[in-house]
């Protein structure tokens, strides 16, 4: 609880970034107010927690704190005594989380959605194997039943809103994880961290979700996301 009150979540339904924020204060059983964010239709008193008009935002003892691998680490930090911890306590494990977070940043999310807006059948299918091969890099890693062992994480709570969108990418794009060896730990990962208790309390209803990424499927979200590019965002 804040000087100013409870503690809130600016959020999106649809938003993979603010649902890791999300995941992580339901983990650290921080009790929080919701408060749904359109970020397309951002209002002055939005852009005023946030400049960068981004959701998720913390909001905590009248502090706003943004960009989702960062809200992860200060919930961790913020409510160390209480919850599930997210990152490993030895500097070393510390540092393996924050590359494979890393990983998921730069290797994971951009192909995602260069599969899902590109247009030609030739960039789709040069997205498509990137992502498949840097999720089979990301496979072998896994040490299980959680990315880094025994302990739900930070490298768990990075991933899980992608993988939980190839449901999506499979009606725009016939996406499916391949069923092989290569990525055996990955699809017992998702057995697992798909069931997780956080994790069901953020699902979005999959047809709805298939119906918000229409616009990034069909290229009509372009120039909003040309724009995202200028200033600097995650989507590619
Ligand atoms: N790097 C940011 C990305 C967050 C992000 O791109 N959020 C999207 C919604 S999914 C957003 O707020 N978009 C508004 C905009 O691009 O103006 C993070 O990890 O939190």
């Amino acid at each position: 609880m804040s000087a100013n009150g409870a503690v809130q979540l600016y959020c999106s339904w649809f938003c993979p970034f603010a649902q890791r924020a999300w995941i992580a204060l339901l983990e650290k059983a921080v009790s929080f107010q919701y408060v749904e964010i359109d970020p397309y239709n951002k209002t002055a008193e939005f852009l005023a927690k946030n400049p960068r008009g981004l959701v998720p935002v913390i909001i905590n003892n009248g502090q706003c704190v943004y960009e989702s691998q960062i809200c992860i680490e200060y919930a961790d930090e913020e409510w160390k005594g209480q919850g599930n911890p997210l990152m490993p306590l030895d500097p070393y494990n510390r540092a393996v989380a924050r590359i494979w977070a890393d990983f998921i940043t730069k290797r994971i999310v951009p192909p995602f959605y260069q599969l899902l807006m590109r247009q030609t059948k030739d960039e789709q299918e040069e997205a498509r194997k990137t992502l498949l091969d840097n999720l089979e890099t990301l496979s072998k890693e896994i040490t299980g039943p959680y990315f880094m062992g025994s302990a739900f994480g930070i490298v768990d709570v990075m991933l899980v809103p992608f993988t939980l969108r190839f449901a999506m990418m499979k009606h725009y794009r016939n996406f499916e994880l391949p069923n092989g060896p290569a990525f055996y730990n990955l699809n017992k990962w998702m057995g697992v961290v798909h069931n997780r208790e956080s994790v069901k309390t953020t699902l979005a209803n999959p047809d709805l979700l298939i119906k918000k990424y229409q616009r990034y499927a069909d290229d009509s979200a372009k120039s909003e996301v040309a724009d995202a590019i200028r200033k600097g965002k995650t989507l590619p």
